[in-house]
Order: C-alpha cells, then sequence, then structure tokens
C-alpha cells in the first residue's frame, strides 16, 4: 500500500513481496496493480521474448500495447523463483491449465503465503472451480486462497482508469492481506467471505456474455441486451443459491458490476467472440479472430453440468452451450429462448 492511501496514524506495513503466475492481460496488470499498491512483483511467464521485455523495458506489448509497468514489476521464465518467499502469488493463466501450472509448485510456497485466483472459470473434467483447484493443486488449507473478482477489464485497469473489485476468501486475515497488497488511488477493493458466489458470478457472466455477443452480432439491440444480462444474473443467482452462495453478493459488484462489463465492453473476449459467432464464424474461426483467453468457451459446458447435478434451471447457458458445442444453428438461439413455457418473473 502506497504512504498516502494509509490512515494517518497507522505505521507504514512492510513491503510485501508478490507473484503473479501468468504474464497475459490480466496477470500482467494484476502485477501493476500490486506495484502501484507498493508492493515487489515478480510475474511468471513461459515465454522468453515477454519476460524480457516486462523484466528490461517494463513493457508487455503482446498483451498490453503502449502500457509502461511500474519499476518494481520484474519477470522471469524460471516458476519456482518467481514465487520463493513470496507473501502473495496471483494465478492468471487459463483455467483448464491452472491444475498443471500449480502441482509442480507444491513444495515450493512458503507455509503462509497466500494464493489468489484472478481467473474466471470452472475446470472441464472436475466442474471444481478455480479456488478448490488451486487448493487442491497445491494442497494447501483453502483459507490460505483468496478470489478476486468484479468489473475488471484489464486493459481499463492498465491505464489506471478507477475501478473496484472483490477479494473473497474464507478467511477474513486473507482477505485483509490481498486487499492490502492491491489497493491503490484507481483500484478499490472490498473484501466479502462468498467465495462459491464472487467465483461463480466471475465464471457465469462470461458464458451471459457471449450470449449477449451472439445476440448483437445476429443485430438484435439493446432491449436483447438487457434481457439477456437481466435473465443471465437471474441463472446466476440460481445456481450460486443451490450451492450455498449469499444472495447479497449477486447484485454487487462481482455479479451485476462485472456482468454489466463484460456484456457492454468491446474489450471482454467473451462478448467479442459471441458477436464473431452471431456473424456467422464457426467456434474455430471465433478463437482465433478473438485471441486471447474467452474463458466462456470451456466453462458453458462445465457451468451447465454442474446445474443440471443440482437440477438447477440456467436455460441461457444451455442455449450458449447447443450453439458453441452441439451444432444448434445461430439463428435458432433467440426462439429457443423466447417459446419456453410460461414462468411469473420471479419463479
Ligand atoms: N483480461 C481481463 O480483462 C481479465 C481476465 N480475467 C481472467 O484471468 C485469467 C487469465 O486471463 P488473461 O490474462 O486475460 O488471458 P490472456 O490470454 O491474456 O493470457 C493468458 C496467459 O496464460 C498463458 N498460458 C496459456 N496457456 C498456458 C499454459 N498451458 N501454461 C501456462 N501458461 C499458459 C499465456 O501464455 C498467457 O501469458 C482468465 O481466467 C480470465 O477470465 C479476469 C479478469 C479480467
Ligand atoms: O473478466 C473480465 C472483466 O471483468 C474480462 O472479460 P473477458 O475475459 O471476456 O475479456
Amino acid at each position: 500500500m502506497t504512504a498516502d492511501l494509509l490512515p494517518p496514524d497507522e505505521p507504514e506495513a512492510p513491503r510485501l513481496r508478490a507473484a503473479v503466475l501468468g504474464a497475459g492481460s490480466w496477470g500482467t496488470t494484476f502485477a501493476a496493480v500490486m506495484a502501484d499498491a507498493g508492493c515487489d512483483v515478480t510475474v511468471w511467464g513461459r515465454d522468453d521474448t515477454t519476460v524480457r521485455q516486462i523484466a528490461d523495458d517494463h513493457r508487455n506489448e503482446a498483451y498490453l500495447p503502449g502500457i509502461e509497468l511500474p519499476a518494481r514489476v520484474t519477470a522471469t521464465t524460471d516458476a519456482r523463483a518467481a514465487v520463493r518467499g513470496a507473501d502473495v502469488v496471483a494465478v492468471a493463466v487459463p483455467s483448464q491449465r491452472a491444475r498443471a501450472v500449480l502441482e509442480p509448485l507444491r513444495d515450493a510456497l512458503g507455509p503462509r503465503t497466500v494464493v489468489v485466483s484472478l481467473m474466471k472459470g470452472v475446470e472441464l473434467s472436475t466442474d471444481r472451480r478455480m479456488s478448490e483447484v488451486v487448493a487442491e493443486a497445491l494442497a494447501i488449507d483453502p483459507a490460505r486462497v483468496a478470489v478476486v473478482s468484479g468489473p475488471n477489464l484489464a486493459r481499463e485497469i492498465a491505464q489506471r482508469q478507477p475501478t473496484a473489485t472483490v477479494i473473497a476468501s474464507t478467511s477474513d486475515e486473507t482477505a485483509r492481506l490481498v486487499a492490502r497488497a492491491c489497493a491503490s488511488s484507481y483500484f478499490r477493493p472490498y473484501t466479502n467471505p462468498d467465495v462459491v458466489g464472487v467465483e461463480l458470478c466471475g465464471a457465469v457472466k462470461n458464458v451471459i456474455a457471449l450470449a449477449v455477443g451472439i445476440s448483437q452480432g445476429r443485430g438484435l439491440g439493446y432491449n436483447t441486451m438487457a434481457t439477456v444480462i437481466t435473465r443471465g444474473l437471474v441463472e446466476i443467482t440460481r445456481l450460486g443459491l443451490a450451492l450455498g452462495a449469499d444472495a447479497d453478493t449477486f447484485p454487487g459488484l462481482a455479479g451485476m458490476g462485472d456482468l454489466m462489463a463484460t456484456c457492454a465492453s468491446p474489450d471482454s473476449r467473451n462478448h467479442t467472440l459471441g458477436g464473431h459467432i452471431g456473424r456467422g464464424m464457426t467456434l474455430d474461426e471465433a478463437v482465433a479472430a478473438t485471441g486471447g483467453t474467452a474463458e466462456g468457451v470451456k466453462s458453458c459446458r462445465s457451468v451447465l453440468e454442474l446445474a443440471q447435478s443440482l437440477g438447477v434451471d440456467m436455460p441461457i447457458t444451455h442455449a450458449v452451450v447447443r450453439v458453441l458445442h452441439e451444432g444448434l444453428p445461430v439463428e435458432q438461439l433467440a426462439p429457443l429462448l423466447l417459446a419456453r413455457p410460461h414462468k411469473a418473473e420471479g419463479a
């Protein structure tokens, strides 16, 4: 935390050491956020060119063109060296890759290191949320795991545009440590003990953004967008409540906040990819045209599986799965959703 953000009489806390696993757009941005909050940060990336550019030039042109990174951010291709001695390790690789990235680091973490999932997905083979994958892969107490999720489009934050986020952990001490590691004049963390709700909001809003993108790609307007967002929030809430989440999470930053940002922004990869599908591309073409990680493409299936295992109705998610993975022609998406049996709004 920078000195000017500390309450007047509080002595300055020791500088935190942080690591970020993943040198893509959100990993690099969150590294900059933590550096601006006063941490010394090491980013781990697989690509030698990207790592050298971050360490030597304080830039990551492939993912954040034109952004200058703080001097306190360095980088390495050695993941064990990155996490050694870190107070906080943030993970920002594609969700489906997280387990394989983390398992080899089990014995490299300190006994008190806190691990933060920045990822917004659900693991395909297990239907596990990312905080569950993190705790399992590293064999650590879930109380040492936190989740960061909210309206957090990387490029805007890298430009230091103001936003807020939610830090969820079952341990208030863990959540507060992470808040201290990332709070700055442009990034405002709120803590929340509801890990299940915060995490589901982040994963499922990507699926809803795909649906909004598809509808916009088909030329549909704001009434459709508002309908999909609002009913999308209803189905996220339904799944969350079935899993024991807190109802107050869903209208908050991680729920409605992130849905609005992702479904409205042309920077969102999920929204963009949906647009390509709506305009007639195949899934492979749309993935290639979008670039980056659009988590909803894979997570729509694990979310649907999770919902079906609990008997929860998720019509928008189901329709996205059918269009992306089961060959339903995109022009049948709207009729499929609109022709369902009558329901009262609150039901
Ligand atoms: N970009 C954004 O605005 C935000 C992204 N997120 C989440 O953060 C996570 C990461 O997303 P981004 O950084 O945006 O993705 P990205 O596509 O920009 O970067 C992904 C990074 O992971 C690396 N990677 C890919 N496969 C890998 C593997 N097998 N092993 C190790 N590293 C691998 C890539 O080289 C790249 O450095 C996702 O879950 C996403 O939903 C969350 C909030 C905001
Ligand atoms: O999670 C995000 C914003 O909060 C980023 O969304 P995309 O992954 O769709 O780009």
